[in-house]
């Protein structure tokens, strides 16, 4: 009984032409025995009988079966060995174009294909296939293929008949040629009797075309049991055929025409080859010379019909091959195409690239522009606001020059006069100054200036206005001040100024101020009239012996 499935398989497969009678007999055993198989295996006995099939000719099942297994296997190896086999089954149906599409795409497929047995088999079917097609170069190329990787198990009867048969097809192959004798004893020797009967075959050919047709009868005498035991319809056919031309050679009319005649009995009329052509040769030819015009021309009217369909099979696998060649040629025409087609989308796609690259370059060129456009006039803005500020500003004091003084004032009455507010213009001068410089030098000139400044300052508000008019005089608009108060306001600088000398390296220089003072109570608004009233003032204030307060000349207001 069949204890491992996956090797009883192998073993069965190893038989299929070695010992047929016996491959077929496991087949059976494996359908009365029925052991459990896993998918792979079922599909590896599917296999086998397609093999089967396709052997015992029944093409289409066999095809329907193979394409099954191509399609749906899922296994590489066998689907490789099926498409192997499907190649000689379109050949042998004379379907060349499906053929030779076939064979182009296990040639792609070939460097995928690993198993040594699946590779040797399409290597095999290949070769069957270019010599079919006329194209013996090829098919030696494909055997000696297969003889430089013979997979374990296997022996070179393979390879060595496919360089025979493909060279016999050369005609370059005699009855001593060493290539036939070597596949015979490679045949013989694997114990492989059709792939040997084969080449017996072929040797049997070259003998009737060498005139030696005596060896042939002994040669067919010899392989005839084996012949029959192989039940293989090809050799049976060929052999009767071979057997007829034999003995028309030898002039053994009967013997050639019994033998035609069996040839004939075995094939069918729509059958087209070149062994049918042959025994209607065979019997054309002895009709003819017996004097029997009516059968011969009948004979001769099957051998031309025959001829023919054997000659338009010839065009055909021509035509099919040339076909396929072209078709590969336009489909590796359009590979190439498409590679330039990609190359050229794929330039393209860099320029588009580098064309968004440039354009994000320029726009960020454009932002740093505008980015240093913006930064540039904020700097000049900036520049610009310092220059007002030092325009407005007395470098020495840091408080308001004249003109901007001037100009301050002059704003700040003109909105004073519309809500009839309070101001005063004070004018404040420092008493002997000149003096000051020449006895204490005019560093200490100018560090009394800015001293008179910080102690003015402490007695402003904010919203006054105060600024140096030139040298020591210095202004004040005393904002939302009358008169009284401004007359206090103007005592108390004068005051702090008295009691607050400058100390500067041990020297002690004490000051004094004359202050004049105008308000807009009595004066107006008016600033050229404001600023002659407090001159005035001031003016009084330093003739009446300095270091006091003078109002302007209305008078409603105190000294001080
Ligand atoms: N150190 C210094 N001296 C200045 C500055 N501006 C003007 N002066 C000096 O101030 C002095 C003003 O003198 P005068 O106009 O004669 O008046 P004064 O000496 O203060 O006498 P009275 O005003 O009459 O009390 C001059 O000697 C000027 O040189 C300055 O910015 N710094």
């Amino acid at each position: 009984s069949i204890a491992d499935p996956a090797a009883f398989l192998e073993q069965t497969e190893a038989l299929r032409t070695k010992d047929h009678s016996r491959f077929v007999e496991r087949l059976r055993q494996v359908r009365r025995e029925g052991p459990s198989l896993s998918t792979p295996q079922q599909w590896h006995l599917r296999y086998l009988d397609a093999w089967e099939t396709m052997f015992e000719g029944d093409y289409s099942r066999s095809e329907a079966q193979l394409r099954d297994i191509i399609g749906h296997s899922g296994d590489v190896t066998l689907a490789a060995k099926a498409s192997a086999l499907l190649l000689s089954n379109l050949g042998a149906n004379r379907r060349y174009d499906e053929a030779f599409a076939l064979a182009n795409h296990l040639v792609d497929d070939l460097p995928r294909i690993d198993d040594p047995l699946a590779r040797s088999m399409v290597l095999m079917n290949l070769s069957q296939m270019f010599n079919l097609a006329g194209q013996t170069d090829l098919a030696i190329q494909y055997a000696g293929m297969m003889e430089s990787a013979v997979p374990p198990g296997e022996t070179l009867c393979y390879p060595f008949s496919m360089r025979a048969a493909a060279l016999n097809n050369t005609g370059r192959l005699t009855s001593s040629s060493p290539e036939l004798t070597k596949a015979i004893d490679a045949c013989v020797t694997a114990g492989q009797p059709i792939l040997a009967n084969t080449m017996w075959l072929v040797l049997g050919d070259r003998f009737i075309d060498e005139g030696q047709p005596r060896k042939t009868l002994a040669l067919l005498e010899r392989i005839e049991p084996s012949i029959r035991a192989s039940d293989y319809y090809a050799h049976l056919l060929s052999s009767q055929v071979q057997r007829a031309r034999a003995n028309e050679k030898l002039g053994n009319v009967e013997g050639a025409r019994k033998a035609a005649l069996a040839a004939l009995a075995m094939g069918d009329d729509t059958e087209m080859n070149e062994w049918m052509r042959d025994a209607y040769g065979v019997l054309y030819r002895i009709e003819k010379g017996q004097g029997h015009a009516s059968a011969a021309l009948s004979y001769y009217e099957r051998y031309v019909a025959q001829d023919k369909g054997y000659l338009d099979d010839i065009t055909a696998r021509d035509v099919a091959f040339e076909l396929s060649r072209q078709h590969l040629l336009a489909q590796k025409l359009e590979t190439e195409r498409l590679a330039r087609q990609n190359s050229v989308l794929r330039l393209q796609k860099a320029l588009e690239t580098k064309a968004v690259e440039t354009s994000r370059l320029y726009i960020v060129l454009l932002l740093l522009f505008l980015a240093s456009v913006v930064f540039w006039l904020l700097r000049t803005k900036r520049s610009q606001l310092r220059f007002k500020k030092l325009s407005w500003h007395d470098g020495l004091t840091g408080i308001f020059n004249r003109q901007h003084f001037m100009n301050e004032a002059e704003r700040i009455l003109r909105s004073l006069e519309k809500r009839t507010g309070d101001a005063c213009l004070v004018f404040i001068d420092l008493d002997h100054f000149k003096q000051i410089n020449d006895t204490h030098g005019h560093a200490m000139g100018d560090l009394v200036l800015k001293h008179a400044v910080a102690i003015c300052g402490q007695q402003l508000r904010p919203g006054d206005v105060f600024g140096r008019l030139g040298g020591e005089e210095f202004g004040m608009l005393l904002v939302g001040c009358p008169g009284e108060r401004g007359m206090l306001v103007a005592d108390h600088i004068r005051m702090a100024i008295e009691a607050s000398p400058v100390i500067e390296e041990g020297c002690v220089v004490s000051f004094s101020t004359s202050v004049g003072l105008a308000a807009t109570g009595t004066c107006g608004y008016e600033l050229q009239r404001l600023c002659r009233e407090a001159d005035m003032a001031l003016y009084k204030a330093k003739r009446a012996g300095r270091n006091r307060v003078m109002a302007d000349t209305s008078g409603s207001l105190a000294e001080s």
